[in-house]
């Protein structure tokens, strides 16, 4: 790992995703291509970044059935645990229509409507998540959206991986295609024969999802751009060094692009976890991901003392944030960016990943300095409701045609006036 001693956050302008123009080229050829040739094109890319012939793109139910039938019955236990945990969590976050009188013969509101139609991206490249198909599509549903609709890519057996079918069988989930990637993002946004496309796209994803996902925005919604899995640690002496190593390659494993980050006020503590980084990698069945993620992006950043280490994590504004401190909720405070802030020793980070029921769909790469998790707010829009009695505009009318006028919008001004009675005042 880096070691960062002067404070120089420099490396945080280079892991930029503008920074990656080679990828950005090739996934507007990608989403170019299918908006053009549909299926045919999809077809073609699952064979060259799959590997898979695909004879048909979406899945049967008999498929699903089948592939949940494979998923040993303590997985499928924990996988309905962690939906209630879920849905529990996000059930809170429901927002209700509203109207309020707020004066006499006004009448204001705002009316919550789901959208009609998302598309949730479950990654597959080098792992399966069942589990982002719960914290994708638990959201939607619980906000309202009729047609919630799946994508993932097929694994080696030429169908997606059964766990993320059985997860999906477990919240109610029917329709899924079996594409990934930047080829995916372009059919949910853009439609192709066998795929309509939809309202949003949610879902996080390696590097080609993320910017196909930003390449699209504008034609369709996305939530936020959840790429590459980040970790930051703030540390001091009290906490283990080897479940702070532990918690930094759990998320270098997940892609050669993750960034793990230790902020430590003890420069013996930091070498303690960096020697436990190096002993558990060659542990990890993924040590090529984890060691390509910890020794490209991987930084120890000194700090002369915690409050600091809250400024460096502003700066970083990382995905997950773990406070293993004697008396976290102090540095918690200081911390205004981070998607998802776990406190004290034994809130390790998968157990949000997994379990707990926040959401794990967390902006990445700095975005979390203005995007929060997801969540049911991600799948609801609001409409504003005005009421005004004839009383109320013969109240207020003179002042919005007076602000009409002034704005140089006689037909504004106009529309006002005709329903007003008695002497209308032109300036
Ligand atoms: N931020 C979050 O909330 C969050 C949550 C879960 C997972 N993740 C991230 O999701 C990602 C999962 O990555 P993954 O790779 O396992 O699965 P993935 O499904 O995101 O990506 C696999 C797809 O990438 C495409 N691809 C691969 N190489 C390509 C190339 N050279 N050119 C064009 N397209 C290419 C292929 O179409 C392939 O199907 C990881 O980065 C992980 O950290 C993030
Ligand atoms: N840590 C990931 C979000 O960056 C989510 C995840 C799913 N499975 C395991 N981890
Ligand atoms: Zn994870």
């Amino acid at each position: 790992m880096e070691w960062i001693k002067d404070g120089n956050l420099d490396f945080l302008r280079k892991r930029k995703v503008e920074a990656r123009e080679d990828a950005q080229q090739s996934v507007a050829e990608i989403i170019n291509r299918v908006k053009s040739g549909g299926d045919e094109a999809l077809k073609a890319f699952t064979k060259q970044f799959d590997g898979i012939a695909l004879e048909a793109i979406q899945v049967t139910e008999d498929q699903m059935i089948a592939a949940a039938a494979r998923v040993p019955k303590p997985v499928l236990q924990a996988i309905k645990q962690a939906a209630r945990n879920i849905r529990a969590f996000h059930e809170k976050q429901l927002p209700q229509s509203w109207t309020e009188t707020v004066d006499q013969g006004v009448v204001l509101g705002q009316k919550v409507t789901p959208l009609d139609s998302v598309g949730v991206y479950v990654p597959g490249g080098t792992a399966c998540y069942p589990s982002s198909v719960l914290m994708g599509a638990i959201p939607a549903l619980v906000a309202g959206v009729k047609r919630v609709v799946l994508v993932s890519p097929p694994q080696k057996n030429g169908l997606i991986a059964d766990g993320v079918l059985a997860a999906a069988r477990e919240i109610g989930i029917h329709e899924i295609y079996q594409v990934g990637g930047a080829q995916a993002i372009a059919a949910l946004a853009y439609g192709t024969e066998s795929i309509r496309p939809v309202n949003k796209i949610v879902g996080p994803g390696n590097l080609y999802v993320m910017l196909a996902k930003k390449y699209v925005f504008g034609d369709v919604a996305i939530d936020s751009l959840a790429g590459p899995s980040e970790i930051a640690v703030v540390a001091d002496d009290s906490a283990n060094p080897s479940w702070v190593a532990a918690d930094l390659l759990s998320q270098a494993e997940h892609d050669r692009l993750s960034m793990p980050v230790l902020v430590t006020n003890s420069e013996a503590f930091g070498q303690q976890v960096e020697q436990e980084v190096e002993n558990q990698l060659k542990e990890l069945p993924r040590e090529a991901i984890a060691s390509e993620s910890v020794h490209k992006q991987g930084k120890i950043i000194l700090t002369a003392n915690l409050q600091q280490a809250a400024d460096v994590i502003n700066q970083i504004a990382p995905e997950h944030l773990e406070l293993a401190t004697r008396e976290p909720k102090e540095v918690l405070k200081f911390v205004r960016n981070a998607g998802a802030i776990f406190l004290g020793k034994y809130s390790s980070e998968p157990v949000g990943d997994y379990f707990a029921g926040p959401n794990h769909i967390i902006p990445t790469n700095g975005s979390a300095r203005y995007a929060s998790p997801l969540g049911v707010e991600s799948f609801i829009k609001r409409s504003s409701i005005i009421e005004y009695s004839d009383e109320a505009l013969q109240a207020n009318g003179q002042a919005i045609a007076a602000f009409a006028r002034f704005e140089g919008l006689e037909g504004h001004a106009r529309a006002v006036e005709k329903r007003m009675k008695g002497a209308v005042i032109h300036e």
